[in-house]
């Protein structure tokens, strides 16, 4: 079954009212989404692994496989499009300042897309169902480096770009591997396989009653 994006927010705050936080969705959003790479890619010991996260919860799924994949032995780097202090949810700070007493996750954030190294992986955790409008920098060169680099590319909840709801793209959108969306499959995702690359939608222990009146 797939669902709309309004629909999606709706249940979303349900489940958060009846105590199911966002912050529970979104960790495991991010642990279902790294189970489902790990499956595709084998071993992630010491695979270079790219994150770019926007400021988000798009990103916060960004910044809960970061930690994940960096206890699976990865090196991880987290690229923060924007600064810290600009990160919007307080869901998503949660897991940046965890990422903050981790050494084993390098952090990086502004706008300079240099990196030391190549990567093995990159995870597009820019924009998922929250995207509006052309895209704005730093996310179109951030969006532009991941077209432009070749390696496996994982999309959270919907490549950077595609609008979940209705399937059409902005100016510039990712072109991935895979994408793994939450709770359910959103309308226009499937639209564009070519895209979302191998298409998941994994549970993420939203109560069902949380959908009542809403599907
Ligand atoms: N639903 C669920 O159950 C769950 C949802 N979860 C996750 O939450 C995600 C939705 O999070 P979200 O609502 O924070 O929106 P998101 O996609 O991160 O984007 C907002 C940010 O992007 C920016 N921005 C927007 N358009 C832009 C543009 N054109 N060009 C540039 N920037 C643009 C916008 O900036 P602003 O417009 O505010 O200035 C803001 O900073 C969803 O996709 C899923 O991954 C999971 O945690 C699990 C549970
Ligand atoms: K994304």
């Amino acid at each position: 079954m797939e669902i709309t994006v309004d629909q999606m927010y709706n249940i979303e705050n349900k489940g958060h009212d009846m105590g199911f936080l966002k912050k529970f969705m979104m960790e495991n959003a991010g642990a279902a989404a790294v189970r489902r790479l790990l499956e595709k890619i084998g071993n992630a010991e010491s695979k270079n692994i790219l994150i770019f996260v926007g400021l988000g919860n798009n990103g916060g799924d960004g910044l809960v496989m970061a930690r994940h994949l960096a206890g699976y032995g990865a090196k991880v780097t987290v690229m923060l499009l924007g600064s810290p202090d600009k990160i919007k949810t307080e869901e998503s700070n949660w897991n940046w300042s965890i990422l903050e007493k981790m050494p084993s996750v390098k952090l990086m954030s502004g706008d300079s897309l240099e990196f030391n190294f190549k990567p093995d992986v990159i995870i597009d955790g820019i924009l998922g169902t929250g995207i509006t409008g052309e895209i704005r920098e730093p996310y179109a060169s951030a969006i532009n480096y991941i077209n432009e680099t070749d390696c496996y590319k994982f999309a959270v909840d919907v490549p950077s770009g595609l609008d979940p709801q209705t399937g059409e793209t902005a100016n510039i959108f990712t072109k991935c591997n895979m994408t793994v969306t939450f709770h359910k499959m959103k309308e226009g995702i499937p639209k564009r396989k070519d895209l979302t690359g191998e298409l998941y939608a994994e549970k993420i222990g939203i109560p069902p009653e949380a959908e009542e009146g809403i599907l």
